[in-house]
């Protein structure tokens, strides 16, 4: 229901789905021949997630993707976001192939696609094959090359009915989470690490790019990024400068390079002593290989202060109290859902949007005594940020579809299990699935294509 006397409608043909992540949901991370992640090493490794949790089990969609993809069509998804894990189907990330996992994705992409639902498939949602990792990982150049031959086994299997793919989830995080911060895998700490990290996933990206062209797969290749909007806390030149910091560190870092084919200036502040020097410029071209789509992964805003304390890019947060916020302290800003699409648009042009992620974590039960369960603030979140991508498509942005983080409750990676997106409630003690009244009004604006 909407509060306004008319609907607010969304194009014909707009697309609306869910999106999970490999390490997140499937569970059974060595079976049938995988090779281990980095997200399986870090998970195990005392201290790094919370409460111990791994994703040894998680929410079992390995086995249990039949039964999702059911709930999925009693939604009426029509698309499915969804990652491959590397080396399910590259036990050691490169060389040697385990048919067993490709088969697996196989079954899952023909499951989806009997039930009506288009696969958005993610080849890299965090998940590093531990293997490569051993050979330094993102801080290895060869990395372009293995995720370029990964990139283009995956072609040569689905390629012929995946409409929709992308090469990474969110660069931002692996680089920020995983090296400059090491909160995340594999858990570095140094800016240099991280600049490198960051150049070699830019050329991943580009080579897994130039991949797919050459594979002749049917569909459209994109990137997903996070973007974040910076608003300034006052209009002090510190803060200005600050929220322009933040803004590059964050936001242009990575699309700057693959849509305009140049650096955000800022980000040689930001990264200081550890910024490389000028990268050869036909590395540049191959990261800016175009693209079909952009994916946008929505959750909150910043409002940004200078803060000398604050490493590597010198601003912080400043907390907006009174406002409401998410059990992962992130503010609820639907605008700035709205203030990011027409951004991107003025920046970088016109180019088909995906919201490839959006949702809130908010306190639900671990075992669920009622169907649907009750989650009036994630049905209220929701419900705001359709909005807001219904007045950023009336600015004019070309927003083609909404993915809703996330289908199912699941491991939210240092967090653990503590922190629920789901549209579904998983009880993990006996993997039984619930519909949330979130499920349900989604349900109702895709069986209305609006709001
Ligand atoms: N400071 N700060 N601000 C916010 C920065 C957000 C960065 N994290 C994400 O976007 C992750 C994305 C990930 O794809 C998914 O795998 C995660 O489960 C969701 C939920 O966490 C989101």
């Amino acid at each position: 229901m909407n509060a306004h006397a008319d609907p607010l409608r969304f194009p014909p043909g707009f697309v609306w789905g869910a999106a999970t992540a490999a390490y997140q949901v499937e569970g059974s991370p060595l079976a049938d021949g995988a090779g281990p992640s980095i997200w399986h090493r870090f998970s195990h490794t005392p201290g790094r997630v919370r409460d111990g949790d791994t994703g040894d089990v998680a929410c079992d969609h390995y086995r249990r993707y039949p039964e999702d993809i059911a709930l999925m069509r009693s939604l009426g998804l029509q698309s499915y976001r969804f990652s491959i894990a590397w080396s399910r189907v590259l036990p050691e990330g490169r060389g040697r192939i385990n048919q067993a996992g490709l088969d697996h994705y196989a079954r899952v992409v023909d499951a989806l696609l009997e039930a009506g639902i288009a696969p958005n498939i993610t080849l890299y949602h965090w998940d590093l094959p531990a293997a490569l990792d051993d050979r330094g990982g993102w801080l290895n150049p060869d990395i372009a090359d293995w995720f370029a031959d990964y990139a283009t086994l995956m072609f040569r299997t689905l390629g012929d009915r995946v409409p929709l793919w992308s090469t990474l989830n969110e660069p931002w995080v692996v680089a920020d989470g995983g090296y400059m911060h090491g909160v995340l895998a594999p858990g570095h700490r140094s800016a240099f690490e991280a600049a490198i990290a960051a150049h070699h996933l830019l050329l991943a990206h580009g080579r897994g790019v130039q991949a797919f062209r050459a594979s002749g797969a049917r569909g459209q290749i994109g990137l997903v990024v996070n973007l974040e909007p910076k608003y300034p806390a006052s209009h002090s030149p510190a803060d200005l400068a600050a929220t322009l910091r933040a803004e590059a560190y964050m936001n242009r870092q990575y699309l700057d390079p693959v849509l305009r084919g140049t650096h955000a200036e800022e980000l040689a502040e930001v990264f200081g002593e550890a910024w490389p020097a000028p990268r050869p410029a036909e590395q540049m071209a191959v990261i800016r290989e175009p693209i079909d789509w952009l994916g946008v992964n929505y959750y909150t805003r910043s409002v940004v202060r200078a803060d000398e304390s604050a490493w590597p890019q010198r601003a912080s947060a400043v907390p907006q109290r009174g406002a409401l916020h998410t059990e992962t302290a992130w503010e609820v800003y639907p605008r700035g859902l709205t203030d990011t699409l027409t951004w991107v648009k003025n920046r970088y042009g016109n180019l088909p949007i995906y919201i490839t992620e959006n949702g809130s974590a908010f306190f639900d039960p671990p075992s669920a005594e009622v169907d649907p369960l009750p989650d009036p603030l994630r049905t209220q979140t929701l419900h705001k940020h359709l909005a807001a991508v219904h007045a950023a498509i009336g600015a004019g942005v070309d927003v083609r579809g909404y993915y809703a983080w996330s289908l199912l409750d699941n491991l939210e990676w240092a967090h653990g299990y503590s922190k629920r997106f789901g549209l579904l409630h998983v009880d993990y003690a006996t993997q039984r699935r619930t519909r949330k009244a979130s499920a349900l009004a989604y349900a109702a604006v895709i069986a209305a294509n609006a709001l």
